[in-house]
């Protein structure tokens, strides 16, 4: 069984929902991403989902942005999280793992290759924001094919594509609670609990939350309709603000624990 299926049916069982935090691979270097990994396991994550860097994050916020601009001096590419992933799972980190890429980057692995990859890292979903509809059946065929969930995104203003995409979706549905790029918010989309329900009752599968979610008090807002809960910015955000801890052998301990307290009080 996928991981992320696994993963769900366990929550479920237990009256839970998923925490899955996104992190930008290579911010601020590949060596502390994978202790950054390790940590969010400690935290209680349940899934992560690993961001390719890319050039041009056209729906990412300033924060995964800036990220991105840090991991990509060291020249982080898909290899680069293959590896990532890989000497995760040396360190004993169990859990499901989501790339998140743009387009692009798998046109330019190629599709079957780029699969075939995910299957043999263990990385159990992908999530490509900017895929074109035109092109996603052929992509969804491939990914099918080595079991690897496509999960796809699905926003507020979708209303009358919500069943289409709901019927074509793997592993989860990513309900996007914002319009607009990601990042930190205080306050979501008006009438996000009924486009949520909306969603709800248009799949059988786990339906996630994500955008904008920061708190301990929005976690437990959404775990009440959701059966996952993405953070990203606030994450990003926090491992920018630990980089002087990261950056020095002496307190790069005190900037991962920093990290994992951040990380954990949100489901607390
Ligand atoms: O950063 P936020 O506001 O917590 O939102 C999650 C988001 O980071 C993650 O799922 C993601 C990162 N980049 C994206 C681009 C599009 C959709 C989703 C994403």
């Amino acid at each position: 069984m996928n991981l992320i299926d696994q993963k769900f049916k366990e929550l479920k069982k237990q009256d839970k929902t998923a925490l899955i935090p996104f992190l930008t691979m290579g911010d601020p270097d590949i060596e502390t991403s994978i202790q950054i990994i390790k940590e969010l396991e400690a935290a209680g994550a349940d899934i992560v989902e690993l961001g390719l860097p890319y050039s041009d994050p056209l729906a990412d916020g300033p924060v995964i942005q800036r990220a991105s601009e840090r991991a990509l001096k060291h020249n982080i590419n898909i290899h680069s999280c293959l590896e990532i992933a890989k000497k995760a799972r040396q360190k004993n980190v169990s859990l499901p793992f989501i790339l998140f890429t743009y387009y692009n980057p798998v046109l330019q692995f190629g599709l079957e290759s780029f699969f075939e990859e995910l299957q043999a890292h263990q990385i159990s979903g992908v999530i490509i924001p900017d895929l074109p509809i035109e092109e996603d059946e052929e992509v969804r065929a491939i990914s099918e094919r080595y079991q690897i969930h496509l999960i796809p995104l699905v926003a507020p203003t979708s209303k009358d594509r919500i069943t289409s995409i709901s019927k074509k979706a793997a592993g989860f549905v990513y309900c996007v609670s914002s319009l607009g790029v990601t990042g930190v918010r205080s306050s979501f989309y008006d009438g996000i609990d009924d486009f949520i329900s909306l969603v709800k009752q248009s799949t059988d599968l786990p339906v996630a939350v994500g955008f904008g979610i920061s708190t301990n008090e929005q976690f437990a807002k959404f775990s009440k309709i959701c059966d996952g809960v993405v953070v990203g910015s606030a994450i990003v955000r926090n491992i920018e603000e630990q980089l002087p801890l990261l950056q020095s052998a002496e307190t790069k301990e005190k900037g991962l624990l920093q990290i994992r307290e951040f990380v954990a009080q949100l489901k607390e």
